[in-house]
């Protein structure tokens, strides 16, 4: 799939840009603080709707006005597609594809896919099972659309039963008779059947996703370094069947009883979940140096892009955020023989210093001052 345009308004410190992409790569160069990231984060949203980035809309939205918008189009081997976003300070968005506002934001995931990379990766390895937890899920979602909606529904669930231990416990706290466990029981019921779904596709997209990228850490690290992803889901799944997996849940809501309403807060599914990367049997947070970890999330990296590939059928982009400089030549060359001109390449630098000369020589390059963009 190819970028062909992106329109920006009042989007993070965008008052209103045109880009044409022209090559399969774009080199975006500026300094600090200019708007770089900003662009990537509006093709990101495009393809997922979702940031790493923005905890609210409001950010995404320029300082100082109601509503910002990023529009796009996007050449598919299908066809053209048109995607628009419109974002509200009040949280509220509006989607559309080829002009048509969306009811279902669902039906906008699917369309463009892209892979991110930036430094804040390193935080797969090195951070908490949340970072791990959110960057399975995001590569679902483009894999399996469908999925955000269990997300969201599993959320919502989740949410709902929180506030009901939250109520219980303050009351057991002023002495008030506790009511009937009978509603718990429905929240029970309703967050394993949404959560075993949560779980089950956690676990076959990790399935999939291991050994593409054991192959990848294993070209790269030109090693006897032996990378295994492990998932680690809080409800345990030894069979993929639905029922199963259902009372696996319902088993562990049951033995966890009192040590949630002592803690007020669900305890039990998947928002506990943990994926454990190890290097030779060793986990790789503890495992050497910040080299190995890039490599590990190097790997990582080439592996979504193989996997959404081959499950979408057409090559996603690929958005690297100031990562490419960090990477020592031998990464740099095994990312760029992969990239080719397969892969649609967005690519953000402080300098071209770290680049190669037939690389530029094939990239367009623009440069990015104060949320302005022009060619060179
Ligand atoms: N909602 C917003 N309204 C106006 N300006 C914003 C908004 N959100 C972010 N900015 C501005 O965008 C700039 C940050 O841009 P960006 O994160 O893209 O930097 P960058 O060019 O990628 O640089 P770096 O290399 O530091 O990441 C900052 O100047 C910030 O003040």
């Amino acid at each position: 799939m190819y970028l062909k345009t992106l329109h920006l308004r009042q989007f993070r410190n965008y008052r209103e840009q045109h880009i044409e992409f022209s090559a399969p790569k774009t080199i975006l160069l500026g300094d600090n603080a200019q708007g770089k990231s900003n662009l990537l984060e509006a093709v990101e949203l495009l393809a997922t709707l979702r940031s790493h980035r923005a905890l609210r809309d409001r950010e995404l939205v320029l300082d100082g006005e109601p509503i910002g918008q990023i529009t796009a189009t996007l050449e598919r081997e299908t066809g053209t597609a048109d995607l628009a976003i419109i974002f509200r300070n009040n949280g509220r968005r509006t989607v559309s594809l080829n002009g048509e506002t969306l009811r279902r934001q669902l039906d906008f995931l699917g369309v463009m896919n892209a892979v991110q990379f930036s430094s804040l990766d390193l935080d797969l390895v090195r951070g908490g099972p949340g970072e791990r937890r959110s960057w399975l899920d995001t590569l679902l979602i483009q894999l399996e659309p469908v999925y955000a909606y269990i997300l969201q529904q599993y959320n919502t669930v989740l949410r709902q039963r929180n506030a009901l231990l939250k109520q219980r416990r303050r009351q057991q706290e002023a002495g008030e008779p506790l009511p009937e466990l009978e509603q718990l029981a429905i929240w029970d019921a309703q967050l394993a059947a949404i959560g075993s779904r949560v779980i089950r596709r956690r676990a076959r997209v990790l399935d999939r996703f291991g050994p593409l990228a054991q192959t990848w850490h294993q070209a790269i690290s030109s090693s006897t370094e032996m990378l295994e992803i492990r998932y680690a889901p809080n409800v345990p799944a030894e069979q993929d069947e639905p029922l199963a997996v259902q009372q696996a849940f319902l088993d562990k809501l049951a033995q966890r009883t009192i040590a949630e309403q002592h803690q007020g807060t669900t305890l039990v599914g998947p928002h506990r979940d943990e994926v454990e990367f190890t290097i030779n049997q060793t986990p790789a947070r503890q495992y050497g140096s910040q080299g190995q970890q890039r490599t590990l999330v190097l790997a990582l990296k080439l592996a979504e892009l193989k996997l959404i590939e081959s499950v979408v059928g057409e090559p996603p982009l690929l958005l690297l955020d100031d990562v490419l400089a960090e990477l020592d030549l031998n990464r740099q060359n095994k990312l760029l023989e992969t990239i080719q001109d397969r892969f649609q390449t967005l690519i953000t630098t402080t300098h071209l210093g770290s680049f190669d000369a037939q690389w530029l020589k094939s990239s367009q390059i623009l440069t990015v001052r104060s949320g302005f963009i022009c060619g060179e």
